[in-house]
């Protein structure tokens, strides 16, 4: 971290020597992440030095030398820390650091995510935070927390707390006269650069993608070498086709853009222009705010999805560390094509070589990463609003730091394939993409447009335009169309697509199955998201739309891990314990999986499975294979749309199916009509009471997975009348206490 840098187009530095931060997060799923990106473009205008990365990047004796530090951090698991964090916390966590007073010199500010519907809500950030204390750091700003389950999820406590924050680094942080901070309308300068290689690619074809060298394995080849050497060898290749450009130096071209951007600035001027509206005579009405935020669905070009696209994303396979390639070998839709949910369910044959002992701990317990890719026609609809057919195709270099999260082989790529591979052009927008892009249209009235709905106290109009109806980066892009942005900007703008995780749903022999001796069988159940948006166009998630139509026989970069919190099934003895499931829909996934690693043991112990759905015929999943387990399964389906009468299927044989004449006032709901007109999850639980009772007392495993929201706390609610139903405790308050003694009961949860 070092001396001045840049120029904010002010002709002033932007940052000032000796007043740095270093911003760190951990996060699972890019939530926290954004956050951390867009304090430190905050930071950046109050002119401090600023670095963002992820925790495990940091060294933590190179965080000791900035001035501030804050760490933004989601929670997972069971109150866990996210992976990206493992390194920098085991670091932390060190015993010889105890009583050193080794961060004496830190001053920090952390601002956490979670959800409060987990049991340990926020407990990253609190770790973290505590540990920074006991370790001597000073905390220069109060600790936010986050909480998902608020009406405007994150952002809520995230807003006011930025506010606040920025606030108090003015006071406590002033800029030496004269310099002031960096105004919102002057663009900070790039992060990444991306040049042109004076070569064409050797497959310059929208689906042209780099494949990987022999092996299974993903290495994960992002070295710095040689980044011509493909170009060469492609030479004779495509000779007849090639032609050499002379493009502009990578400075040079670098430099120009920077310069055109500066001058479309400041804004206000242009907008006091009484000129503007002559030299603009074109009507503005898709700017204007009523169509902007009523929302017009025929203004759009985009088609609704189509069963059958002409064009799917190209196959191929970056060089993404830690992944093996596995091959798609079924693909079946499980939900009758009438269901309002497409469920799939997904078999994978994957070797693992060397892996295969340390993969086969995790069973019972694993996750599968996926990276989708963007369709052809979306990547032709981007570079045709932005004018890149030019350069679309020609080979980029990409210079100094990446993105965390991008992958290209040699670091080379044309932007046809970034865009394909590794932006997320389909995401929904946030706030900091959206401000960035008032940079890049001359269009003044575009630009007002996109200040109002990033400003402070428009926090509704923005949800409106964006997060309600889902609306896409494309679709906005679509809006704005005087929006152009320098092609050598797009990793500085663009979110970079994240890989998506899957719980594993199988375990046991069906896992181990394999066809060669190193070879693995993976299977998953996705539940493909398609939205009917208040704008009532259909939308379909970037993964789910990519899943949607993979053929047999794919061949996909995949990642294995390990789910966070316990192993579930590390032993025969685990296996012995009672389990208490507990899933609705696709949670019904891990459960399945850590049913079958158990039913390869001998004698696993006593399971119920409380299963939420909507109906019997269409989402009842893996209903044949419930009864041919080894172990007794018991499973109770509660089907929340079809009638509810006494199934014989659903019984428990020689236990109490259904509650005696119970006592209910001792329990949190009071006198509960338990089962009088719902079916859910928590009205069985209620209902078998006893059952329940009768393993709680026996150190059961109990794991709730499927929908977050109120799914997550209404079961516990149950559980805890559980507990008193059946006498196990005398009231709720012995119930909590019961429920969270880990000598009790192993307590397991994953929503989503
Ligand atoms: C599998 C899973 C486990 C979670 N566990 C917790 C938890 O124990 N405590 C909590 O407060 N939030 C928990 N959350 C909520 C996340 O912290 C929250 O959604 C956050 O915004 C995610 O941020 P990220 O995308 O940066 O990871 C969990 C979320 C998921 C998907």
């Amino acid at each position: 971290m070092g001396d001045l840098v840049g120029s904010a187009g002010s002709g002033q530095p932007v940052a000032v020597e000796g007043r740095s931060m270093a911003i760190l997060y951990g996060s699972e799923t890019g939530s926290a992440e954004d956050i951390a990106i867009e304090l430190g473009k905050m930071t950046e205008r109050l002119r401090f030095q600023t670095t963002v990365d992820e925790m495990d990047g940091f060294k933590l004796a190179d965080v000791l030398h900035a001035s501030l530090v804050i760490f933004v951090t989601s929670t997972t698991g069971q109150g866990d820390m996210p992976k990206n964090t493992l390194k920098f916390w085991k670091n932390l966590r060190r015993e010889k650091l105890n009583n050193t007073n080794c961060l004496g010199s830190m001053r920090f500010a952390i601002f956490g995510l979670g959800d409060s519907s987990y049991l340990k809500f926020n407990w990253a950030a609190r770790k973290l935070r505590a540990r920074l204390m006991q370790l001597g750091a000073t905390e220069f700003f109060r600790a936010g927390e986050g909480d998902e389950r608020h009406d405007n999820g994150i952002d809520s406590i995230y807003l006011p707390w930025s506010q606040e924050l920025k606030s108090r680094l003015l006071t406590n942080f002033p800029l030496p006269p004269p310099l002031a901070p960096i105004p919102d309308d002057v663009p900070l300068p790039p992060k990444y650069s991306i040049e042109l290689l004076p070569k064409i690619l050797d497959h310059p074809t929208p689906a042209a993608t780099p494949s990987l060298p022999d092996g299974d394995h993903n290495d994960g080849d992002d070295g710095d070498d040689d980044a011509e050497r493909r170009f060469q060898a492609s030479k004779t290749k495509s000779a007849a086709r090639s032609h050499i450009d002379h493009p502009k130096p990578g400075k040079e071209q670098a430099r120009q853009d920077w310069e055109r951007l500066k001058a479309t600035f400041p804004a206000h001027l242009a907008r006091q222009d009484p000129a503007f509206e002559r030299v603009n005579p074109r009507g503005f009405n898709t700017l204007d705010k009523d169509n902007i935020l009523k929302d017009h669905p025929e203004k759009y070009l985009l088609k609704p999805p189509t069963d059958q696209p002409s064009n799917l994303p190209p196959q191929g396979l970056l060089p993404i560390p830690n992944t093996f390639v596995g091959t798609l070998t079924h693909h079946e839709r499980v939900t009758p094509p009438n269901h309002w949910q497409d469920v799939r369910h997904l078999r994978f044959e994957v070797p693992v070589g060397d892996a295969m002992a340390d993969i086969s701990r995790g069973v019972g317990h694993l996750t599968m990463s996926i990276w989708p890719k963007n369709y052809p026609e979306d990547v032709d609809d981007l570079i045709g609003q932005m004018g890149w057919e030019e350069v679309a195709d020609k080979p980029l270099q990409l210079k100094g730091r990446a993105p965390t999260g991008l992958y290209a082989h040699n670091r080379v790529a044309s932007l046809r394939q970034l865009l394909t591979h590794n932006l997320d052009i389909t995401a929904v927008p946030k706030r900091s993409f959206i401000r960035e892009l008032i940079f890049f249209t001359e269009d003044e009235r575009e630009k007002e447009r996109l200040q109002e709905l990033t400003l402070p106290g428009n926090e509704q109009e923005f949800y409106d335009y964006t997060c309600r109806p889902r609306r896409t980066i494309l679709e906005l892009l679509r809006d704005f169309k005087n929006v152009k942005v320098p092609f050598g900007r797009v990793l500085d703008l663009f979110p970079i697509i994240r890989p998506r995780d899957f719980s594993v749903c199988n375990g046991g022999s069906s896992f181990k199955g394999a066809v060669k001796n190193d070879a693995i069988i993976v299977e998953i159940l996705a539940a493909l998201v398609e939205y009917k948006t208040i704008i009532r166009k259909p939308r379909q998630g970037l993964c789910s739309r990519y899943i949607k139509h993979l053929p047999t026989g794919a061949r996909l970069a995949v990642r294995l891990k390990m789910s966070s919190g316990p192993r579930l099934v590390p032993n025969m003895t685990w296996a012995a314990r009672p389990l208490i499931a507990i899933a609705t829909g696709t949670g019904i996934a891990p459960i399945r999986a850590i049913l079958q690693e158990r039913d390869s043991y001998e004698n696993p112990g006593e399971a119920v499975l409380f299963f939420g759905c909507r109906n019997r015929a269409a989402d009842f999943h893996f209903e044949k294979e419930w009864g041919t387990y080894e172990g007794a399964v018991n499973v109770f389906p509660a089907f929340s749309r079809d009638r509810i009468e006494p199934d014989p299927r659903t019984t428990v044989s020689g236990a109490a199916p259904t509650d005696p004449a119970v006592d209910l006032s001792a329990t949190s709901a009071g006198a509960v009509q338990y089962d009088s007109h719902k079916n859910y999850v928590q009205h069985l639980i209620r209902k078998h009471a006893q059952r329940v009772g009768f393993l709680m007392v026996r150190r059961p495993i109990v794991c709730v997975c499927g929908n977050a929201g109120r799914m997550p706390i209404s079961v516990r609610s149950a559980l805890l009348d559980a507990l008193v139903i059946s006498k196990v405790v005398g009231s709720v308050g012995e119930a909590e206490a019961w429920l969270t003694d880990p000598d009790k009961v192993t307590f397991w949860q994953e929503t989503w």
